[in-house]
C-alpha cells in the first residue's frame, strides 16, 4: 500500500484507538500543554520525514476521526445518555462558553435554572457532567460522609487547601485551617470593630452625598483581608492604599470575566495558566503577595494570630513556602470579593425596604451587640440577601467514585462522573423556599412555614469543603451592617430601578453587581 494511504490509515486507526483505550477512561484535563507540545513534535518529525503535505492529510485524518468517535460515543454511547439535557453539551462545554457570552454573563442565573424547568431534577450539562437540582442529592454529594472528590476545576491553578483534589491531604491541611480560625477569631473580632470604624468615619465624611456602595464595600473587605494575612491594611478605608494595590485590586476584580468563561473548560484555564503566572497581572498579584508575606514573617508577634498558625504549620521549604503564597492569595480572593459583594447586595435590599431597616433599629436599640454572635433579624438579612443573590454562582464540582453513587430517592450516577448542585436555582426553588424570588427575612425568624427546606441554602456550600471563612465573612457582615444601621438610613437614589439593577447582576465564578451609588442619611430617631 502506498505511503499516501498507509499514514492516514494508521492515524485513524490511532484515534480511534486513543479514543478507547485513553480519552474514554483516563481525566487528561491537566495535561494541555504536554499534549500540544507533542502533537506539535509528532507533526514535526512527519513533516521532516515525508514532508508536510503528506504530514497534513495524517494530522487531519487523525484529528477528523478522532473528533468523530468523541462526537458518537458522547451523543449515543456514554454511560450519561440517559440523562436528558441539551444535545450541545452533550457534545462539549463550548455550548456553555458560548451560552456565558451570548447571555452576558447570565448562565448560571438564568440559562440552569431553565434547564431544570424543561429537563428536571437530574440534566445532563456537560460531556460527562450532570446537575442535580434534586435536594437528595446534596449530602450524599456534598455531605461529610460523601464518597465523591473535587472536579477538574479544581486542578487549575497553584495548590491551596481550595485548589486541590487529595482528600487525605485536604483533610490534614483543613485541621490547620479551623483550629487556626477558632483560636484567633474572637482576637480579630476588635479588629474587624475597628475596620468598621474606619468604614463609619469614611461615610461620615460624605456628608449625606451619594456615594460608590461597591467600592466601599469591596474596600472594607480587602482592609480586613490584608490584616488577617499580613498583618496590616492595605488601607482603601482610609485612603492611604499604595498604586500597586490599588493595581491589583483592580486586576483582581477586572479578571473574573475571563474566569466566568473559562471556568466552563477548566482544561484551558490550566493550559494558560503557567505561562500567565510569568507575565503582566498575575505575575505583579504573584510578586505583591510574596513581598507582603515577606514582611509579614519579619514580624515578631507576641500574639499568635490566624496566619502564624499557618506558618507554624507549614514546612520551610519550597514547597512549603509555595503553598503559604498560595494560600495567603487564597485568602485575600476568597475572602475579599465575596464579602464586599455581598454587602453591597445586602445595603441594597435594605435600601429597598426601609420597614426591615426599621425592624433592625428596634432589634439592635435593645441588645449589647457583639459581631462575635448572632442576632435573629440581623442575621436573617444576611441570610435572606445571600439567599436571593450569592456571592457565588459557580456550583462546584465533584466526581462521583468509581463504583457509581446511588442518591436516595433519585438516580444512579455512573462512576467517575462529574457532578454538580447548582445552589442558586436551589435557592430560588419553589419547592425549597416559598415566593421564592422575593425578599423575606422574615422566612429565618418569624415565618419558618416560607422556608420549607433550609438544606437548598448553601452560600458558603456544606460538608468538607465549606467555606473555610465562613464565621469570619459573619463576623464582617454583622459588623458592617450593624454598625452602618445603627447611624444611618440607607437610600437609593429616585432613579434606581430594581429589575434594571437585579437583572444586571453577572455570574462569574463570584457574583458580579452592577455598580451603584446611594446616600447615607443620618438616622434621625
Ligand atoms: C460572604 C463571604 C463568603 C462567601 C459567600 C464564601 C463562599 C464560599 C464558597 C461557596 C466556597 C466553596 C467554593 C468551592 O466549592 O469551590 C468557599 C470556600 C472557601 N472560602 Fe469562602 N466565602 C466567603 C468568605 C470567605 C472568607 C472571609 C474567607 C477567608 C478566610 C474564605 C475562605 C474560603 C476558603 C479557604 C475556601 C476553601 C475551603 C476548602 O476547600 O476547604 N471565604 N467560600
Amino acid at each position: 500500500m502506498a505511503l499516501e494511504t498507509v499514514l492516514p490509515l494508521t492515524a485513524a486507526i490511532s484515534a480511534i484507538s486513543l479514543h478507547h483505550v485513553v480519552l474514554r477512561r483516563y481525566e487528561i484535563d491537566h495535561l494541555v500543554l504536554q499534549i500540544v507540545a507533542a502533537s506539535w513534535f509528532a507533526f514535526g518529525s512527519l513533516a521532516y520525514e515525508f514532508g508536510v503535505q503528506l504530514a497534513v492529510s495524517t494530522a487531519l485524518s487523525f484529528l477528523l476521526t478522532l473528533g468523530l468517535a468523541i462526537i458518537t460515543y458522547r451523543a449515543w454511547f456514554h454511560p450519561l445518555r440517559e440523562f436528558p439535557g441539551p444535545w450541545q453539551l452533550r457534545i462539549s462545554k463550548f455550548w456553555a462558553v458560548w451560552k456565558t457570552l451570548d447571555t452576558k454573563f447570565q448562565y448560571f442565573k438564568s440559562v440552569h435554572p431553565e434547564f431544570r424547568k424543561r429537563y428536571g431534577d437530574y440534566v445532563r450539562t456537560g460531556p460527562r457532567e450532570v446537575s442535580i437540582f434534586d435536594t437528595n442529592a446534596i449530602q450524599p454529594i456534598l455531605g461529610f460522609n460523601s464518597r465523591t472528590s473535587k472536579g477538574p476545576y479544581y486542578d487549575v491553578f497553584e495548590r491551596s487547601l481550595h485548589l486541590n483534589r487529595d482528600k487525605a491531604w485536604h483533610r490534614q491541611r483543613r485541621r490547620v485551617w479551623d483550629n487556626g480560625m477558632k483560636q484567633s477569631l474572637s482576637d480579630f473580632a476588635p479588629r474587624v470593630e475597628e475596620f468598621t470604624s474606619e468604614l463609619l468615619e469614611r461615610i461620615e465624611k460624605s456628608n449625606g452625598a451619594l456615594v460608590p456602595l461597591n467600592e466601599f464595600c469591596v474596600h472594607y473587605s480587602y482592609d480586613v483581608m490584608s490584616a488577617l494575612v499580613f498583618g496590616t491594611s492595605i488601607g482603601f478605608n482610609t485612603g492611604q492604599s499604595s498604586e500597586v494595590a490599588r493595581r491589583i485590586v483592580a486586576i483582581l476584580s477586572g479578571n473574573l470575566h475571563g474566569l466566568g468563561v473559562m471556568l466552563h473548560v477548566p482544561w484551558f484555564m490550566k493550559a494558560i495558566a503557567t505561562p500567565l503566572s510569568f507575565v503582566g497581572p498575575v505575575k505583579l498579584w504573584e510578586e505583591w503577595t510574596r513581598d507582603r508575606l515577606a514582611e509579614r514573617r519579619a514580624i515578631k508577634d507576641p500574639n499568635p494570630d490566624f496566619m502564624s498558625h499557618l506558618i507554624e504549620a507549614t514546612p520551610r521549604s519550597p514547597e512549603g513556602d509555595r503553598l503559604l503564597f498560595g494560600e495567603s492569595r487564597l485568602i485575600i480572593s476568597a475572602g475579599s470579593d465575596t464579602t464586599g459583594t455581598n454587602l453591597t447586595l445586602i445595603f441594597v435590599q435594605l435600601g429597598l425596604h426601609p420597614e426591615v431597616v426599621r425592624g433592625l433599629w428596634e432589634e439592635l436599640d435593645e441588645i449589647e451587640y457583639s459581631c462575635l454572635r448572632s442576632q435573629p433579624l440581623l442575621d436573617a438579612v444576611i441570610n435572606e440577601s445571600m439567599r436571593l443573590w450569592p456571592a457565588v454562582f459557580f456550583p462546584t464540582q465533584r466526581v462521583t467514585p468509581p463504583e457509581g453513587l446511588q442518591i436516595p430517592n433519585g438516580r444512579f450516577i455512573p462512576g467517575n462522573m462529574i457532578v454538580t448542585i447548582p445552589a442558586f436555582a436551589m435557592a430560588r426553588d419553589e419547592r425549597n423556599f416559598a415566593m421564592p424570588d422575593k425578599f423575606i427575612p422574615e422566612r429565618w425568624t418569624t415565618r419558618p412555614e416560607l422556608a420549607m427546606n433550609k438544606a437548598a441554602f448553601l452560600p458558603f456550600l456544606t460538608g468538607p469543603y465549606v467555606c473555610a471563612g465562613k464565621s469570619l465573612a459573619m463576623m464582617e457582615m454583622r459588623s458592617v451592617v450593624a454598625g452602618v444601621v445603627q447611624k444611618y438610613d440607607i437610600v437609593l437614589p429616585e432613579t434606581f430601578d430594581e429589575e434594571i439593577f437585579f437583572g444586571a447582576v453577572e455570574d462569574h465564578w463570584t457574583t458580579g453587581v452592577p455598580k451603584q451609588q446611594v446616600r447615607f442619611d443620618k438616622r434621625k430617631n
